[in-house]
């Protein structure tokens, strides 16, 4: 089951929250109106997303005051209005019948423990884990969620693709959710029975308060490189942010790969207990990871741990980096009290059968390699994503790589060039089309990911705007052993041009193309 158009998965039996209890706890004034016997049912910052019963939170935003849309929650049912100074102002022209109260400290600030008093969850019975990292933190929320159900737990999961629990689904338009749609599905997911929720956890979350008032048992840190710099400004800020979530305010726990030296540090500087994972044996770690066996159609490895924990296992997803997220997902697991031996009773030989939706997905699995080109989509967008996964199919490509790929508009523009020059020298060829353009002229991103490409001095490269044709073009040069990549859209069924969303589904694209030339039936 979909959720259909709804912005969020609320409880279905919220309990009644007495306003004049909540004004008193987090010590709001009242700005207009009375509160009385009113009580609040559920609380959300988006008016668009505004239920019966609702306290809506108008919060200053980067382009409007929330505010601003008052009224319009208060037609679509709140009960009462929370603000700032600011907005108290905001409201008053509305002539709103409903009371306005004023926090004295940014509501922002207060809104995890707000909408955790409000949807009851401030102590979950359910184990809930957090990743974060640059890359591969969906993919260790999906691996978790498929490990939990080995281990007979009934998993629950928030990733940048879904928001999941069982069969209800609803497609995410943020990596981690605001503080007020997190706690109305973490009280969902209590509804249901979930015992174990894997949340990933954007650096953007942890900075603007979107984890407050959740508990993680379990965090951790998989990998850290450029993204996101028109958001942090500088690599260190960005850092800092992922950093702050090891801290006890909100993790007991956590593991770190600490392959590379940000997580070293990571390590060195947590203020919780942390356990490290190294893939090399040199490196000082608890854990460590080998990998055994790969090809294009996945990775087979073995994790040692501390006082004789271990596991054998493998993931139908091509990449030492894929086996890395397993074995992350794993201690994660481990530290949280759940036992290995637990997991690989629920699995057959260790296989774990995870479907990751758009990363590293192969359209085409049954083609053989001597018939045609095997074709990927992934949703990769940054220099490291690209660095991972090119160094991970030159280990195992039979044939030639071509690379298929865009850059967003309007986002971190300092990584392009980066992208453009390990596309190119990492593949045979390249195929630069368009992603979300934006509102930038899209041959303009196109021209600076062609200079890095040819910085690399190394691949044929190809210029096709029109991702349709471009991903023909893709499947008319490819030869039977060759790889396609096609980085960027991964899970998504839209493309952002000048402010308008257009329908577009990479994978269901590239399923089309793969019809026209015969490849699939
Ligand atoms: C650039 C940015 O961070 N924008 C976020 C921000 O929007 P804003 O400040 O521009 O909000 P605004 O449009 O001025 O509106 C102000 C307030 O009015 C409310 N509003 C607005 C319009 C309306 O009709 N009704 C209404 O109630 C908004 O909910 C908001 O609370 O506040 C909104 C509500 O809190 C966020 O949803 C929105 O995230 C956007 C969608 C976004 O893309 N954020 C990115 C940067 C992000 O968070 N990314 C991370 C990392 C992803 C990764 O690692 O790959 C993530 O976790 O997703
Ligand atoms: N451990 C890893 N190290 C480096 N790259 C990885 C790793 N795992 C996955 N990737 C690459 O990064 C891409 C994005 O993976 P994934 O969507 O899991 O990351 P993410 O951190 O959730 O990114 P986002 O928050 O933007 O969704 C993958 O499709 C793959 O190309």
């Amino acid at each position: 089951m979909s959720t259909g158009d709804a912005l969020s998965i609320r409880p279905q039996h919220p309990a009644p929250r007495p306003l004049e209890a909540l004004r008193r706890e987090f010590g709001w004034e009242t700005g207009s109106g009375h509160a009385g016997d009113a009580a609040a049912f559920g609380v959300t910052i988006d008016s668009r997303d505004v239920r019966e019963g609702d306290l809506y939170v108008g919060l200053p935003g980067a382009r409007r005051h929330g505010a601003e849309f008052a009224a319009q929650a208060e037609r679509s049912g709140a009960v009462a209005v929370l603000t700032d100074a600011a907005g108290l102002e905001v409201t008053a022209t509305q002539g709103l019948g409903i009371p306005v109260f004023v926090s004295a400290v940014p509501p922002r600030e207060s809104l995890g423990e707000l909408a955790a008093a409000v949807y009851g969850t401030a102590e979950l019975p359910a184990r809930v884990f957090g990743i974060t990292g640059t890359n591969g933190k969906t993919s260790v929320v999906y691996l978790l969620a498929e490990l939990l159900r080995a281990a007979g737990m009934t998993p629950g999961l928030s990733s940048t693709a879904e928001r999941r629990i069982g069969e209800e689904v609803i497609v995410s338009n943020l990596t981690s959710p605001e503080a007020t749609e997190l706690h109305a599905l973490l009280a969902r997911m209590s509804e249901k029975g979930v015992d174990a929720v894997a949340l990933e956890v954007s650096a953007h979350a942890v900075e603007r308060h979107r984890i407050d008032g959740v508990r993680f048992d379990v965090v951790a840190f998989n990998n850290f490189s450029q993204d996101h710099l028109d958001d942090f400004g500088d690599m260190e800020s960005y850092f800092a942010a992922k950093l702050a979530l090891f801290a006890p305010e909100h993790a007991e726990r956590g593991v770190v790969v600490v392959d590379a030296p940000a997580g070293q540090r990571v390590a060195r500087e947590s203020r919780i207990p942390v356990t490290r994972l190294a893939t090399e044996y040199g490196q000082d770690a608890e854990w460590h990871l080998a990998v055994t066996r790969q090809s294009l159609d996945g990775v087979s490895f073995v994790l040692q741990g501390p006082e004789g924990a271990h596991f054998r296992g493998s993931v139908p997803v091509f990449g030492r980096f894929m086996a890395e997220n397993a074995a992350l997902a794993l201690i994660m697991l481990h530290e949280a009290g759940i036992p290995l031996e637990r997991v690989a009773a629920g699995l057959d030989r260790g296989r774990i059968p995870v479907y990751i939706p758009g990363r590293l997905e192969c359209m085409n699995p049954e083609t053989p390699l001597e018939a045609g080109p095997r074709f990927f989509v992934d949703y990769g967008h940054t220099p490291g994503a690209f660095a991972a996964m090119l160094d991970a199919l030159a280990e195992v490509a039979p044939g030639r790589i071509i690379f298929l790929f865009g850059a967003d508009g309007d986002r971190d523009t300092t990584k392009r060039e980066e992208m453009g020059r390990i596309a190119g020298a990492g593949s045979d060829a390249v195929i630069v089309c368009d992603y979300h353009p934006r509102s930038e002229p899209p041959e303009a991103i196109r021209a600076q990911l062609i200079a890095g490409v040819r910085s690399a001095n190394h691949a044929r490269v190809f210029e096709e705007g029109d991702p349709r044709t471009a991903v023909r073009l893709a499947v008319s040069i490819a030869q039977p052993g060759d790889v396609i990549l096609y980085a960027g859209p991964g899970h998504e069924d839209y493309q952002e041009i000048a402010g308008r969303i257009l329908p577009y589904s990479a994978r269901e694209e590239v399923r089309g193309a793969l019809r026209e030339a015969g490849l699939l039936p």
